[in-house]
């Protein structure tokens, strides 16, 4: 797997100008970014976040997952910390991509829970890869990782690629009546550590983006 660097520019928003930087992965065609605040190759331990692709919650202020509220959230906690790290990593759909992702929603539509929809259309559960990860923190410096996820899979994916977690961070966030059996099915079957009782519900979030 080669993941090759090819730009870095500032990248303003609500809660910090951050620097964000480009990468392309050589094998796929991806690319993916990393949001980086203070300095973070001074050897410490970094709050970071490892997010997955989802346009439609990222972007497009789905309610039916918690992917943009944890976004907005870790965005705003790197801001407050003044320091830390977001990878922004293109696996749309737990890795099945856009188009799939909305087939899968359509079977949720009609009753399927979020792993039920993806094996009814062949997929397994979750199909994501995280060793790209180490060429992106390598090149940023980042030694260590204080880990915003509520996902165990991903915490022992990230450790066996070789990243260094040195603390799993909770970031239980945008619980609403259209995710909350989204959420209780990723606590009952995909292992996540979340009690909805411990969520920030999404109407005491605002979305900010005023200058
Ligand atoms: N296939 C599929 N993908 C989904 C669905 N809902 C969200 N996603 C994708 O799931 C990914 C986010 O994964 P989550 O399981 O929500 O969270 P996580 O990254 O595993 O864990 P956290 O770090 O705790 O957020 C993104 O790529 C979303 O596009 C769904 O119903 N079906
Ligand atoms: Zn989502």
């Amino acid at each position: 797997m080669t993941i090759r660097f090819i730009a870095a520019s500032r990248l303003p928003t609500p809660w910090a100008t951050f620097t964000m930087h480009g990468f392309e992965d050589e094998a796929t065609g991806k690319d993916h970014i990393a949001l980086t605040l203070g300095d973070i190759a001074d050897g410490q331990p970094v709050l970071g976040r490892v997010h997955s692709e989802c346009l439609t919650g990222d972007a497009l202020f789905s309610m039916r997952c918690d992917c943009g509220y944890q976004l907005q959230e870790a965005m705003k906690r790197v801001a407050e910390e003044g320091r830390g790290v977001i990878l922004y990593l293109r696996q749309e759909g737990r890795g099945i991509g856009l188009l799939n992702k909305i087939r899968a929603y359509h079977l949720q539509d009609q009753g399927a829970d979020t792993v039920e929809a993806n094996e009814r259309l062949g997929f397994a559960a979750d199909l994501r890869r995280y060793d790209l990860c180490i060429p992106m923190l390598d090149h940023l410096g980042v030694k260590g990782l204080r880990l915003m996820t509520n996902n165990p899979r991903k915490v022992d994916a990230l450790s066996e690629a070789g990243v260094d977690i040195v603390e799993r961070v909770s970031l239980t966030t945008g619980l609403n009546p259209h995710n909350e059996h989204y959420l209780a099915t990723k606590a009952g079957k995909l292992g996540h550590m979340i009690a909805l009782a411990d969520f920030v519900p999404a109407d005491d979030i605002d979305i900010e983006r005023k200058p």
